[in-house]
């Protein structure tokens, strides 16, 4: 197995995605449905506007007789309508979103006019074209038609927009079940009581925290410990869950038993080791079950190697089972704000510090060391054997903060 040449990222990343599927659709409540995905296209139940508004405060006119004066005859203001038509030399007072009268083919400013009892003349500019000011009906959407694209993420805008075409539920993928293990007998579950040889297993709540940034049912166990029987103990512990994810025991140290687990369990390897630093050991490995398949990721234990492996691969495996149109991470392009090393045999993702202009790799790149990590708000891409980069060119980042609202 060892033999095998790890694989490149995006093979690694199409296998896992191919092994999971949408899970099944459930509709609820659109405040409930905000921050998860949507199922299905979504239809608009309405038009809207459902007829031609005014879009300012002012007096609607037919917009033959632009010269003026006017005659006011009436109001339309928002939800309550103008009952009559309006004709030449006539004006109806409007406000922003009431409906436009009957006859009325431009509105002009209240700003632009004067105004003695029902009369009003032009004193300033009248709007060009003379429909400006008309919102017409069907601008935003007509009935029937596509408002929100299957797999979008579900934002403030979609909710509103949902709610605006008439809906009042949305169909979504049910959550995840994710099941975080930390593993390694080294490890401390009380980080107030970590003896010497010890070290806090700070893994499983990062994970943890990564994971429950997206709408999944996710829990932690363990630290469990370097054995077969209580790897698979932790594995059928977790017989529940849609995922587990594992953090350490990927590597092929005598005690790295993740793997011969997962076959004692009944999973069947699905791929193990990626050309990327860091993060190289992660496997992943599926078993079957009526209730549909259970898919292991396997994170090497190094922190950073972890947290790393679970942004290329938890998190998108999450996404498409929540259905998410794009599963995998984007990439923005900015400016080295200082160089930056050749990089070695392996993709690299290095961790730094972005300010919006320009981004600054970190001095420690080690893949132990979470002070970096923490620090850091992107990584950095770095292509195998790319050359050394000097401050101003071009870089690709993945983001760790300030992800989209909308
Ligand atoms: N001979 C080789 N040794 C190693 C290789 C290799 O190819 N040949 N790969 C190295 C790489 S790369 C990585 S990454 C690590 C990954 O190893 P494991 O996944 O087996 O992780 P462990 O050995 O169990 O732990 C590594 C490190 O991380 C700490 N750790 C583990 N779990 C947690 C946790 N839940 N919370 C905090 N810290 C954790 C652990 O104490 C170790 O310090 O293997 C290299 N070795
Ligand atoms: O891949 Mo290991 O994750 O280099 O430290």
């Amino acid at each position: 197995m060892a033999k095998v040449p790890p694989m490149p990222l995006e093979e690694a990343q199409k296998h896992l995605l191919a092994l999971a599927s949408p899970l099944p659709v459930e509709h609820v409540d659109i405040e409930g449905a905000v921050g998860r995905y949507l199922a299905e296209p979504l239809l608009a139940r309405r038009t809207q506007p459902a007829a031609d508004l005014s879009a300012m405060d002012g007096y609607a006119v037919t917009g033959k007789d632009m010269a003026g004066p006017w005659e006011i005859v009436g109001e339309s203001a928002a939800g309550h309508p103008f009952a009559g038509e309006v004709g030449a030399g006539q004006a109806v007072q409007v406000s922003t979103g009431a409906l436009l009268p009957a006859g009325a083919g431009a509105v002009i400013l209240q700003e632009d006019l004067a105004r003695t009892d029902h009369r009003i003349e032009l004193t300033g500019d009248a709007p060009v074209p003379s429909h400006k000011h008309i919102r017409r009906c069907g601008l935003d959407f007509m009935q029937g038609s596509e408002v929100i694209a299957a797999g979008s993420l579900i934002g403030p805008a979609d909710a509103a927009l949902a709610i605006a075409a008439g809906h009042k539920h949305l169909p979504v993928c049910r959550m995840p079940r994710v099941a975080v293990i930390d593993s390694g007998d080294e490890l401390a579950a009380d980080p107030e009581a970590c003896e010497p040889h010890q070290i806090p297993a700070s893994n499983g709540a990062m994970l943890l925290a990564m994971a429950r940034k997206l709408p999944v049912d996710a829990w932690r166990s363990g630290p469990v410990a370097d054995t077969l029987d209580a790897i698979v103990g932790a594995f059928e512990g977790a017989s529940h869950a849609d995922v587990i994810v594992t953090s350490g025991g990927a590597s092929v140290g005598e005690h790295d038993l993740v793997r011969p687990a997962l076959e004692a369990w009944g999973a069947s390897l699905d791929f193990w080791r990626v050309a990327i630093k860091p993060g190289k050991p992660i496997l992943v490995a599926r078993r079957d079950r009526p209730l549909g398949p259970q898919i292991v990721i396997g994170l090497p234990g190094n922190p950073v190697s972890s947290f790393v492996t679970a942004y290329h691969f938890m998190l998108p495996l999450l996404r498409r089972m929540l259905g998410a149109r794009y599963a995998l991470p984007m990439q923005i392009v900015t400016k080295l704000g200082a160089p930056i090393r050749a990089n070695g045999g392996r993709r690299e993702f290095v961790r730094g510090v972005w300010n919006g202009q320009n981004v600054v790799p970190h001095i420690l790149q080690d893949s132990g060391a979470l002070s970096a990590l923490a620090a850091s708000n992107v990584m950095i891409d770095r292509e195998a054997f790319a050359p050394e980069g000097k401050e101003g060119d071009d870089v690709r980042v993945f983001l760790l903060q300030n992800g989209g609202i909308a």
